[in-house]
């Protein structure tokens, strides 16, 4: 099965802390999900509160997941929408993939975010709020066009580095990783658009 361990965080992280496995979905129908998500959801650029100014965020995106799964981002609430079956069978993809590396995972959840172009960006972040839990597992998918995910240490135990994320490949961000490292989406010149799934484990509240 192909996949690639990236080397330079194993000294630091738990074991399986960012592991990269390609060919997820097969060429074709990752192809296929690019164009059906792309066309069915109903992508939004919502904005948010950044020193008291409302900003646009400068990518689109989906929140999806079970009725409970609220989630609550930068400051501001989010209501899943409720599985499109295409996103509900990439998620079984990624749970038997995992499976047969040895990682069991669950998730109620999946942000999905579409960048336009290179322009089109997610800044620097963890994924480490509350809801997520003291040390999430978070599988994400890239579908189009092949971008660099970077990392950064939190408190500069190591240099930054890059992990590429072609196009029909899972990124699994284990143990460690959002406790340790920031990632970021930055803009590159001269891309073309992309689709990512980020799968999560969201703990509920009961329904009000
Ligand atoms: O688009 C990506 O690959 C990164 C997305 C991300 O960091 C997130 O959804 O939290
Ligand atoms: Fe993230």
């Amino acid at each position: 099965m192909p996949h690639a361990t990236v080397r330079n965080t194993t000294r630091l992280l738990e074991s399986p802390p960012l592991v990269r496995y390609d060919g997820l979905l097969g060429e074709t129908a990752a192809s296929v999900a690019l164009e059906r998500l792309d066309r069915e959801l109903a992508w939004q650029r919502p904005q948010l509160r950044l020193y008291g100014k409302l900003h646009s965020i400068p990518r689109q995106q989906v929140w999806m997941g079970d009725a409970n799964a609220r989630y609550r981002y930068s400051g501001s609430d989010f209501d899943p929408e409720p599985w499109h079956p295409l996103v509900a069978e990439i998620r079984e993809s990624v749970t038997a993939r995992l499976a047969e590396a040895g990682v069991s995972a669950a998730f109620n959840s999946v942000l999905l975010n579409r960048y336009a172009d290179g322009e089109e960006r997610m800044g620097w972040h963890s994924d480490d709020e509350s809801e997520l839990g003291s040390d999430p597992l978070i599988a994400a998918v890239s579908l189009g066009a092949e971008r660099p995910l970077r990392f950064r240490w939190r408190h500069g135990e190591d240099t930054p580095f890059n992990v590429w994320l072609p196009h029909d490949s899972l990124l699994l961000m284990g143990s460690g990783v959002q406790r340790r490292l920031q990632h970021a989406l930055l803009p590159r010149k001269r891309l073309g658009r992309r689709i990512s799934l980020t799968f999560r484990w969201i703990h509920t509240a009961p329904l009000s």
